[in-house]
This record gives structure tokens, C-alpha cells and sequence, in this order.
């Protein structure tokens, strides 16, 4: 079911700050800051070849990486991305399978305009997991 691994995500209080780290330190251009208020975060990209790092800084008082950014003042990884072909075919294997889907269960439009989901962190192995269509 799973196909390439899309993203990684890294919640940073300070979007501008963590771009300008990757840009000078370790030589990569990210992408321009787009905002997306229906997730609540700024994001930005750096393409590092085999897959992405997104870059996620709280956009509203209802962003959904307050918690954790209030547990990792400094930032830390959010999320792990993986492609699947099927979003509902995947959404309703895993219902079936038990895992929780977050929100209302129905995908929201991501970053790179394609269909995505949220499994909760707790049904694997504390790590949150988006799938997004491709
Ligand atoms: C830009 C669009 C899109 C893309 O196209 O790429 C994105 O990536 S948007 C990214 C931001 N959006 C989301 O993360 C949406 C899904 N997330 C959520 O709904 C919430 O963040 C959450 C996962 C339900 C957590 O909510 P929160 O209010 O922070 O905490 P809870 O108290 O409900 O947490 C329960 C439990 O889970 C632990 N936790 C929280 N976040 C993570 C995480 N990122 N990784 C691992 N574990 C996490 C939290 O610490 C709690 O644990 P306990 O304290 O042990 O109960
Ligand atoms: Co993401």
C-alpha cells in the first residue's frame, strides 16, 4: 500500500530562522514560505534528492503543532509523509485495521495540491503519519 516516503517534517517556531540555517549551513535553497491556513501552518521545502524536509511553523491559535511545539520549544520532527496511489482505498484499509484517522476522516488538499490524511501518532509507534495521494 505504501509507496515512496514523500516527506519528512520538522516543526520549528521560527520558519525564517530554520530556512536561513539550511540555506547557509548546509547549502540547499528551500522553497518560498507558503501559507496554508486551512492546516494552520507555514510551510517551506527543501528537495534533498531522494525525498523532502518540510519545514511547519504554527499559523493561527488553533495550529495543530502548538502541543508539540509547546513540548519541543526549540522544534523537532513532526511527521513522516508516505505516498499511496488510493487515499480512500488506504483510509478505510486502515479503519478496518483500527488505526484512528484524525479530523473528520475525510482528506484535506495539502501542500503540493494533492489529497492527504493524518494517522494518529499513537497507533504507530508514536510517530504521526500523513498519507498523501499521488
Ligand atoms: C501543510 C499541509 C500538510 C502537508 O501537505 O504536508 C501538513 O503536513 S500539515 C501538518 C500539520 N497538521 C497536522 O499535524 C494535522 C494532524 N495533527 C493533529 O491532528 C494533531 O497535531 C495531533 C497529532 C492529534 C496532536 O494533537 P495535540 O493537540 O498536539 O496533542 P494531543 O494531546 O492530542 O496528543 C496526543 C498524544 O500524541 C502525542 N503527539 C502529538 N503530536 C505528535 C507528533 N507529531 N508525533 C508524535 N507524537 C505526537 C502527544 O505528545 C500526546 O502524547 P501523550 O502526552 O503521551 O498522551
Ligand atoms: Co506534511
Amino acid at each position: 500500500m505504501l509507496g515512496r516516503l514523500n516527506h519528512v517534517a520538522i516543526a520549528v517556531p521560527d520558519l525564517a530562522a530554520a530556512v536561513a540555517l539550511y540555506r547557509t549551513t548546509l547549502g540547499v535553497e528551500p522553497s518560498d514560505p507558503q501559507a496554508l491556513p486551512e492546516h494552520g501552518v507555514t510551510v517551506a521545502f527543501v528537495d534533498v534528492g531522494n525525498t523532502k524536509i518540510e519545514f511547519l511553523e504554527p499559523l493561527g491559535e488553533d495550529s495543530p503543532i502548538l502541543g508539540f511545539l509547546a513540548n519541543y520549544p526549540a522544534g523537532g520532527m513532526h511527521h513522516l509523509c508516505y505516498e499511496v496511489e488510493d487515499i480512500i482505498a488506504a483510509r478505510d484499509h486502515l479503519t478496518e485495521q483500527g488505526a484512528r484517522i484524525l479530523g473528520d476522516g475525510e482528506p484535506k488538499i495539502g501542500a503540493h495540491g494533492k489529497p492527504v490524511l493524518f494517522l494518529h501518532p499513537k497507533d504507530f509507534n508514536g510517530t504521526l503519519i500523513e498519507l498523501e495521494q499521488v
